[in-house]
């Protein structure tokens, strides 16, 4: 289990280039499945989970070059269907989330899948039946393998267009379903379909590759299905969530940053959440400037009510992004009510930063009340153990900001997501140490 040691209370000076979008990067590849031709994929983020993938559909027998350091080309012109039945196989798609969606591709061109419980963040329940019915409707059949603790996905019959109206607006469920019916026979419509812009990024390089998606970016999807697909390049957009980490961290640590290309258009309603917690964000073209804050103050709601974060499916506000509003409102002055609607094991990692000396209630798992009292109720360093991503982001953002020194253990669950973060905010003044076993 690898540890940061973190010297809290040094600002950030300098600029900082967000890395290519973990959750868009897990769709991008599992599409190089759907052609034998040669797909580019550009800004990939150097992260454990994308590294991860990668070495999963290399060894599925996807030709895999390196171009560069963030480009990569892949043909999936020859897949070893036998390998996903092996005991490697699933223990390496276990691994991690994004795998679920190797089926859609898999069986729209080989008519069969293997899928186990896929891995990622446990951060509550996680069910995959929107992907399962979605997929189902469009003629594959699923069967539980006891042995083997792993779904066996088939379409004896081919796969043909249907109407559906999504359970709920799943994002890697829109994807897999989206990636089941570019080749089938007919018209399938996906309504109440995920509509974040990895989703529409996903759509228009599956355009580039010759499908027929029309309703991009909205909730109602429709896809004429084509006979084959070719090849494409694609790049992939900055990550909206190490932006809001970013802009979050500079805020609390009092630093004068600016990110670099951040695609500010396709931030949707995420800097003027931060806005509302009082925190300036100035765009300069494709940047965003975040000048030194003394401090920040919370608004409240026309009325005079309590400000409330709450998440919700695009284009309401990403639940990966609570975890950091939530530490950076701790040093904000006011008061906010933060509600993970989403996720109920998401928030239990308030309990550290209370140690550090936050002031938060955590009414139940889904809610979490924010009392700031500005830096005057400054937070110390303590000892913490990453539960997930976004909570070690958190996590770091408070021990960067606090008195003192803290350690943040399994980092595992930080590198899974974001690229060098510690020699990437080394570099503007931060003084994170890393320790690996
Ligand atoms: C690899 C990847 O891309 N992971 C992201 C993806 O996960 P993932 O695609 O797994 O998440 P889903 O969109 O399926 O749903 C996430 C959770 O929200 C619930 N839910 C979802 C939609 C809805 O309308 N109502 C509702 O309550 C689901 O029951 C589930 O518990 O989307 C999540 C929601 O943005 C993000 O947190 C994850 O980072
Ligand atoms: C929950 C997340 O990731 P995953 O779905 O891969 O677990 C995340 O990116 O915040």
């Amino acid at each position: 289990m690898s540890t940061f040691i973190v010297e809290g209370g040094h600002p950030l000076h300098g600029n900082i280039t967000p890395q290519g979008a973990k959750n868009e990067a897990l769709q991008i590849l599992c599409a190089t499945l759907l052609t034998p031709e040669k797909v580019v994929v550009e800004n990939l983020p150097d992260i454990l989970d994308i590294n991860n993938l990668i070495a999963l559909l290399s060894d599925m027998g996807v030709k895999v070059e390196k171009q560069s350091a963030h480009s990569y080309s892949f043909q999936a012109d020859n897949i070893d269907i036998e390998y996903l039945k092996t005991p490697e196989f699933l223990r390496k798609a276990a691994s991690l989330r994004g795998s679920v969606m190797i089926v859609g591709p898999l069986v729209s061109r080989f008519g069969q899948a293997i899928l186990p419980k896929p891995g990622g963040d446990k951060i509550g329940r996680r069910r995959l039946d929107t992907h399962f019915i979605g997929i189902q409707k469009l003629g594959a059949q699923f069967e539980y393998l006891t042995t083997s603790k792993a779904y066996s996905i088939t379409a004896p019959n081919g796969l043909s267009g249907s109407y559906m109206l999504l359970d709920e607006a799943s994002v890697t469920g829109t994807a897999n379903i989206i990636m089941t019916a570019v080749m089938a026979h007919g018209t399938t419509t996906i309504y109440n379909a995920a509509c974040e812009p990895y989703i529409q990024q996903l759509c228009k390089m599956l355009c580039r590759m010759g499908a027929k998606i029309s309703g991009i970016g909205s909730n109602l999807l429709t896809i004429e299905g084509v006979e084959s697909l070719c090849g494409t390049t694609h790049r992939i957009l900055p990550d909206m969530i190490e932006v809001g980490s970013f802009i979050g961290m500079a805020a609390m640590t009092g630093s004068e940053i600016t990110l670099k290309n951040v695609c500010y258009d396709e931030l949707g309603i995420m800097p003027d959440a931060f806005k509302r917690l009082g925190i300036e964000i100035v765009r300069q073209n494709d940047d965003i400037h975040i000048p030194a804050h003394d401090g920040y103050t919370i608004e409240t709601f026309m009325d005079g009510s309590i400000m409330t974060f709450a998440d919700a499916p695009w284009p309401g506000l990403s639940p990966d992004l609570l975890s950091v509003f939530l530490v950076v409102a701790t040093q904000a002055t006011g008061s906010v009510l933060i509600h993970q609607k989403m996720f109920e094991s998401r928030l239990f990692f308030v309990d550290k930063l209370i140690d550090m000396g936050a002031r938060i209630i955590l009414c139940d798992p889904h809610r979490a009340a924010v009392i700031g009292s500005g830096r005057l109720n400054s937070l110390r360093g303590t000892t913490m153990v990453s539960p997930d991503i976004r909570a070690g982001i958190a996590m770091l953002i408070a021990a960067m900001s606090a008195q003192g020194v803290s350690q943040i253990q399994n980092i595992d669950q930080i590198d899974r997501g974001y690229e060098n973060i510690d020699k990437r905010l080394n570099s503007l003044g931060a003084r994170i140490t890393r320790y690996s076993d």
